[in-house]
């Protein structure tokens, strides 16, 4: 209990048992969460799983059925939204058009009757610190799109809130500009050193932004991780399937050995690896998952120790991204193509056996959903 409340003291939000109910929808059930100062928070899940009715409780647009939320301790569910220290950034940014950029920023600045050389010193600080340093009489018109996300960003940070509510602010632009503005979010947000709280259903953004992660599905979250622990060690079949590119292969466990579930195929093929759910037992079916980058391909001949025999489907090129597509005991599955030349020649139809160390690959209990 001592660690909890010293986790609370150090947390600039706290939720505990929020619920969300909509009719029979359990929307936001039973969450709870800690987001520690200065960090960087994403919610990811698929569309509907409540991600955006757990926003608007945190934004106080709405009201929870139950539970508390707290920010830097204090209780806020009857507190309204202008009285949060929160701001929220949209996916469609809401600048205001026929407003110069320096009268965007100061909109908030004015509401908090902030003296004007106050402001104007204000404004031209957070420009500097979103590298639009003298933009202030730009209309925003006259930016492109990702200089006008970060005008729609200083507008918020301005206001030194304790928490900034981002709702997938990137969905709206193209892909190269999205990868740019990935890598600018995070080190703005390491820069300000406020407190993000980032909602998205894409992974690839959470991860390369995030310091903790939690994986939602159905009003629940199934894990709150590290990026890099999300992907290594899932800890549902859920996690495993949407965090990253993975392989999953169904069958029937026959042995459990410190660890390591040997599992049968439908083909009668046995492949290994390691245990990630409890109990599982011999004769339960499960699933098995490996990623892309584990597989490696070797001629028939060779197949040895948890090899598994293979027909080519396609090759995929996509530079550092190329991959076969292959199918194995009547399941599809992918494997990553080196980039080093030492790829195998690989046509359509041929056979050759996928090999992979068991330690890579984890097994849950259960057939696939
Ligand atoms: N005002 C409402 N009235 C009734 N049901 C609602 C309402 N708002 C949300 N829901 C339901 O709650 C669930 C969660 O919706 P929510 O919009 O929070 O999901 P989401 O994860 O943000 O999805 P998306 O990524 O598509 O925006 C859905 O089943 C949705 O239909």
């Amino acid at each position: 209990m001592a660690d909890a409340n010293a986790a609370t003291e150090t947390a600039d939000l706290v939720c505990d048992r929020l619920v969300r109910r909509f009719g029979d929808t359990r929307a936001v059930d039973e969450i709870s969460l800690s987001v520690p100062a200065g960090s960087f928070f994403s919610i990811l899940g698929p569309s509907g799983c409540g991600k955006t009715t757990l926003l608007r409780l945190l934004a106080g647009f709405d009201r929870p059925d139950d539970g508390d939320i707290l920010i830097r301790g204090e209780r806020m569910n009857e507190v309204a939204p202008n009285r949060r220290p929160v701001n929220m950034v949209f996916q469609h940014l809401a600048l205001f058009p026929t407003m110069s950029v320096a009268d965007n920023i100061a909109y908030g600045l004015k509401r908090q009757k902030v003296a004007a050389p106050e402001r104007r010193r204000r404004i031209a600080e957070v420009l500097e610190q979103v590298g639009l340093p003298g933009m202030e009489d730009r209309n925003p018109q006259q930016l492109s799109g990702g200089q006008r996300q970060r005008v729609a960003l200083a507008r918020c940070l301005v206001l030194r809130p304790t928490l900034l509510l981002l709702d997938e602010p990137l969905g709206a632009l193209d892909l190269k500009l999205r990868e740019q503005m990935k890598v600018e979010l995070k080190h703005l947000q390491k820069a300000f050193g406020t407190t993000f709280v980032y909602i998205t259903h894409d992974q690839s953004e959470a991860m390369v932004m995030s310091d903790q992660v939690a994986v939602m599905r159905q009003g629940r979250f199934d894990q709150v991780a590290s990026p890099e622990t999300l992907y290594r060690h899932p800890e549902t079949p859920f996690v495993a399937g949407f965090v990253g590119d993975n392989n999953c292969l169904a069958g029937t466990v026959v042995a459990l050995d410190d660890g390591q579930v040997t599992l049968d195929l439908a083909d009668g093929s046995r492949v290994r690896g390691m245990a990630a759910s409890p109990g599982l037992q011999p004769g339960q079916p499960a699933q098995l998952f490996v990623r892309p980058e584990s597989l490696s391909l070797v001629a028939t001949t060779a197949a040895g120790e948890a090899a598994l025999s293979a027909r080519v489907v396609t090759t995929l090129f996509d530079g550092a991204n190329s991959r076969v597509e292959l199918t194995a005991a009547g399941q599809v599955l992918f494997a990553r193509l080196p980039q080093d030349g030492s790829a195998p020649c690989l046509d359509a139809g041929q056979t050759l056996a996928l090999q992979w160390q068991p330690s890579l690959a984890r097994v849950f209990a259960g057939a696939p959903a």
